[in-house]
């Protein structure tokens, strides 16, 4: 009998593809191609990828098809905008950020949501806009679209969009100015309804257990100093997102070592800050694994 294998649906190529992979290496999880592009093995563990499009994944993952899925926020709230989310969210994976915003032309005349009652709003995400009109009291024509909805305007198919931003290159290239931020949107691992049968229960907590190790240790520093026992509490405070540091006694009686694990970016402001408040041999280190 052909041993089991956890299968985790990830986006095939596109925005998600590679930090996905990325991820998945960084869990210790060797990929190689499988029989064709749509499947590849994990050659160390019994997992299977399965690459789809994206559009595809909270399908895949509701049906169990696959027992894991990593996909946008954007597409899961677009396929189940009903649904309690937090219940199929694992953990927010930290990477693909972006927002879905309402965008108007340079030279339309905003005066919030009231502004766009009444007219034709081009979007790939009609669920999510109908309920944002909806929550706003305003009621629009949807305009729904594939893909290059920011030429709608131009192509006079509507008179706003509503897309995905990231760094605002799109808008403004298209003559185009944001106007609300209707939903917030980073990847996120979700799961299937059902229990990952007994077998590979535990493959599934593995995975789970190093996705989380990854994503927390991602940006997360060890960060060293001495510092006079007397500043101590305020040295403490500036140390960014860090839980309880280590401190440790020195032969100078007067001084301290702090280490301390900062889930946050520690910045050159940062560090003058703790140099001013007395701190010294100051050290950042990169953390390589995490495992909270
Ligand atoms: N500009 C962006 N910056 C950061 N993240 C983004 C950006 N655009 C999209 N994303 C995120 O990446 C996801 C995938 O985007 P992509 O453009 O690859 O989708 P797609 O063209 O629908 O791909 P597919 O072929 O898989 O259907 C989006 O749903 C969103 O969560
Ligand atoms: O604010 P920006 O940094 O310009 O990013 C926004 C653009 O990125 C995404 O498209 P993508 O480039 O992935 O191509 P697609 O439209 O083919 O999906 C999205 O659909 C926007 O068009
Ligand atoms: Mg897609």
């Amino acid at each position: 009998m052909t041993e089991p294998r956890l299968r985790i649906a990830v986006q095939k190529s596109g925005r998600l593809a590679e930090r996905s992979l990325e991820l998945i290496t960084g869990a210790g999880l060797r990929a190689i191609r499988g029989a064709n592009e749509l499947l590849y093995r994990i050659e160390n563990h019994p997992i299977d990828l399965l690459r789809v499009r994206d559009d595809d994944i909270p399908t895949f993952v509701d049906d169990n098809v696959a027992e894991l899925g990593i996909v946008g926020y954007n597409v899961l709230k677009e396929h189940f905008p009903d649904k309690d989310l937090e219940e199929i969210i694992v953990m927010r994976l930290g990477f693909g950020k972006c927002t879905l915003k309402l965008a108007v032309p340079i030279g339309f005349d905003y005066q919030g949501p009231q502004s766009v009652a009444g007219k034709r709003i081009a979007t790939s995400y009609p669920n999510i806009l109908k309920a944002w009109l909806s929550d706003n009291g305003i009621t629009a024509d949807i305009v729904e679209m594939r893909g290059g909805v920011e030429v709608a305007p131009r192509m006079h198919i509507a008179d706003a969009i509503c897309d995905l931003v990231s760094t605002g290159t799109t808008l403004e290239v298209n003559n185009l100015k944001p106007v609300e931020l209707v939903l917030k949107s980073e990847a996120v691992l979700i799961k299937a309804p059902h229990a990952p049968q007994p077998d590979l229960a535990h493959i599934y907590d593995m995975v789970v257990r190093r996705f989380d190790g990854v994503t927390k240790s991602t940006g997360a520093k060890y960060v060293m100093m001495n510092a006079p026992r007397d500043h101590l509490d305020e040295i403490i405070n500036l140390i960014p997102g860090s839980g309880s540091p280590t401190i440790m006694n020195l032969v100078d009686p007067s001084m301290v070592a702090i280490h301390a694990v900062c889930d946050e970016s520690v910045f050159w402001e940062t560090l003058d800050r703790l140099k001013a408040a007395g701190a010294s041999a100051i050290l950042v280190l990169p953390i390589e694994k995490m495992m909270p």
